[in-house]
This record gives structure tokens, C-alpha cells and sequence, in this order.
């Protein structure tokens, strides 16, 4: 016979399929006439790790202040937990934790009372269990020995932990955090991206900004690419890149004769470095063992040869037919 308990269990539906972050048409326009955002369709799946992609000046930051009601929409609407903003904000917003344009941080404070501070103004936060929550919140983002340092001593990396810190004293359903690795050093990327995995793994949802493509790649698992203001699309990390063609990439110690021998064979876009020659592929499957052949018999000694998994850098430049400008 099946206990009742277990029937109920097995009736429990996990909310998948609803979008955490919802926007229809978003659009902002500046005063000074700037179109920052273009009618945003924006998406963002529970439990998904959101990377919101885009070169310097691409729109982010102001998509990210519209989310957060911190500025109005010039047409077009957003929904952030279900619910209308910046309508909503006074119930959205304390289940979403933010770290947006670097935490504000008093120098002269420890790690630990820039945390009580800021748990203080909160209105929400029970002073019953500030020092309980502002200890985990530490031990969480590996601040646990270092909470009686002044913050002045930190390093950027840890002043950006700590403010992610803050952002989890409370328990959130969102975490919303714009280019939180800008400035870090790699080995301060590597503690952030780790504790966004983390962070994900324990079923918060996480939306990040960020220009770095390869960041996206690492941490996401979704991601919506920006370019002027517009979304260029959007969708699970794996998919994105997955309509793309890769780039034909020859390895050689004769890469002037295999350039050479590729562009003879009408393949464009040849691009030697090294000893990797890459250039794009040619349109049809069969014409891949004609290549290597003619390499062969040019003399070219081969290492590697094969049209390589196209890369998310590859789909935007595929969907924009631009360069993705890091340096922005
Ligand atoms: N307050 C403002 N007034 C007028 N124009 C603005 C304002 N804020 C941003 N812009 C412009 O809107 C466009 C989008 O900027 P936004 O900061 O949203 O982009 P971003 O992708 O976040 O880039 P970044 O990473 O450099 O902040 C840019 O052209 C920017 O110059």
C-alpha cells in the first residue's frame, strides 16, 4: 500500500520553466535622446546561472537599473519574480540581492562591521540574528577569517566578495550582479566565478552582466548576447553557439605553405598565428578530405587538422557581423 506522505511527495512540481526575469518591448531613451535599450524580449529561467552579454555601451547597466526600478522605462514593461516593475519594487526587491556598480564600502570599518552597517539599515532584518546571518553571510564568500580586517586593507577581489556578502544576509530567490568580475584579477575572477557556481548550485537564480565572453562560456548556463541595445538573442549557453560553424584550424610547423595551400582552395578568412593556421570552412563536408589531401601533398607536415566547436565569440560575430570589442 502507498503511505499518503509519499503520494504527496511524488506530486510535488518543481518550478521549472518560469522565468525569473520577464520583459516585453523594454525600451529606455535618455533625455538626450540616447537609445539604450531597444524593445528588450527578455527571459530568464529559475535556477538558471543568466549571463546578460554585451560589449561596453551595449545596454546592461540601464536594462539592469530598469529591472531593479531604479529608472522608468520609456515604453515596454519588465517583470522580475512574477511581479510588475518598478510597480512592485517594495516586495520584489528584498528577495533579490544586488551588486551593482561595486559595493559601497566604509575603509575604516572591518569586513564585519561594513556587514552589521549595512544589515542595520535594513528595516526588514531582525537584530535578533545580525551577528548569526553576517557570520555565515562571511564563512559563505570565504571571508570568515579575514571579517576583522579593515576593508581598506582588502583586496579588490575580497571588497567584491564582501559586497556579495551583503547581497546574501538576507535568503534571496534572485542575485543580480552587474560585471562582478570587472577590474578582478584572474585569480579574483576565479573566487567569484567559483562562488557563482556555488551560489547557482544551491538554487538561487543568477543573473550576471558581463563583457567577457569566455566568462559567460564558463559560468553560464544561459545567456541573452546585447549589441546597441538590442537583444541579438538569447537562449541556453550550449544552443547559442550551437547554429554556428566553427573555424577550420590546421596546427603545421609550415603554416606560410599551409595559409598558402588553403587560400589556393578558395577558402577565405585565413588567419595564421603560430603554428595554427584557421581560416572559415568550406561549404560542403566532402570538400574537408580534398584539404587535407593538398596539404599533404604540398609538403605541409600536418600535427591537427578539423573545423573546430564554434565558440559564442564565433555566434556574435556570426549574428552581428561585428567584432566582439572587449576593450569597448
Ligand atoms: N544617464 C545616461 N544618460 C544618457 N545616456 C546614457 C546614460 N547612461 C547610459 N547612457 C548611454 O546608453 C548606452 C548604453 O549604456 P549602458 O551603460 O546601459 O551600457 P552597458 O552595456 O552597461 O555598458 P557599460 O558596461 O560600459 O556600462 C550607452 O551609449 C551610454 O552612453
Amino acid at each position: 500500500m502507498t503511505e499518503p506522505g509519499a503520494v504527496t511527495e511524488s506530486l510535488v512540481v518543481p518550478r521549472t520553466g518560469t522565468a525569473v526575469i520577464e520583459t516585453r518591448g523594454l525600451t529606455k531613451r535618455y533625455r538626450g535622446g540616447q537609445l539604450a535599450v531597444d524593445g528588450l524580449d527578455l527571459s530568464v529561467p529559475d535556477g538558471s546561472v543568466f549571463g546578460f552579454l554585451g560589449p561596453n555601451g551595449s545596454g546592461k547597466t540601464t536594462t539592469i537599473r530598469m529591472l531593479m526600478g531604479l529608472i522608468a522605462p520609456t515604453s515596454g514593461t519588465a517583470r522580475v519574480l512574477g511581479d510588475p516593475m518598478p510597480g512592485a519594487a517594495r516586495t520584489v526587491l528584498p528577495q533579490v540581492g544586488t551588486l551593482i556598480e561595486g559595493p559601497a564600502l566604509y575603509a575604516f570599518l572591518t569586513g564585519r562591521d561594513n556587514l552589521v552597517r549595512y544589515d542595520s539599515a535594513d528595516p526588514a532584518a531582525d537584530p535578533r540574528t545580525r551577528h548569526a546571518r553576517v557570520a555565515a553571510a562571511l564563512d559563505r564568500v570565504g571571508l570568515g577569517a579575514a571579517a576583522g580586517k579593515k576593508a581598506k586593507a582588502y583586496s579588490l577581489g575580497m571588497k567584491q566578495r564582501l559586497g556579495l556578502a551583503a547581497a546574501l544576509l538576507q535568503p534571496r530567490r534572485l542575485l543580480v550582479l552587474d560585471e562582478p568580475t570587472n577590474g578582478l584579477d584572474p585569480q579574483g575572477m576565479r573566487e567569484i566565478r567559483t562562488l557563482v557556481r556555488e551560489l547557482a548550485a544551491d538554487g538561487t537564480t543568477v543573473f550576471l552582466s558581463s563583457h567577457l565572453l569566455d566568462e559567460i562560456e564558463q559560468v553560464c548556463t544561459h545567456a541573452a548576447v546585447m549589441a546597441r541595445g538590442r537583444l541579438i538573442t538569447q537562449g541556453p549557453v550550449a544552443d547559442l553557439a550551437a547554429g554556428t560553424r566553427g573555424r577550420l584550424a590546421v596546427t603545421t610547423p609550415d603554416p606560410a605553405d599551409a595559409a598558402r595551400i588553403l587560400k589556393e582552395h578558395g577558402l577565405t578568412g585565413v588567419t595564421v598565428d603560430g603554428d595554427r593556421v584557421t581560416a572559415e570552412p568550406p561549404s560542403r563536408e566532402v570538400e574537408l578530405a580534398d584539404l587535407s589531401g593538398a596539404l599533404v601533398h604540398g609538403g605541409v607536415r600536418v600535427r591537427s587538422f578539423g573545423v573546430e566547436r564554434a565558440s559564442l565569440e564565433d555566434a556574435f560575430v556570426a549574428l552581428t557581423g561585428e567584432g566582439f570589442d572587449v576593450a569597448g
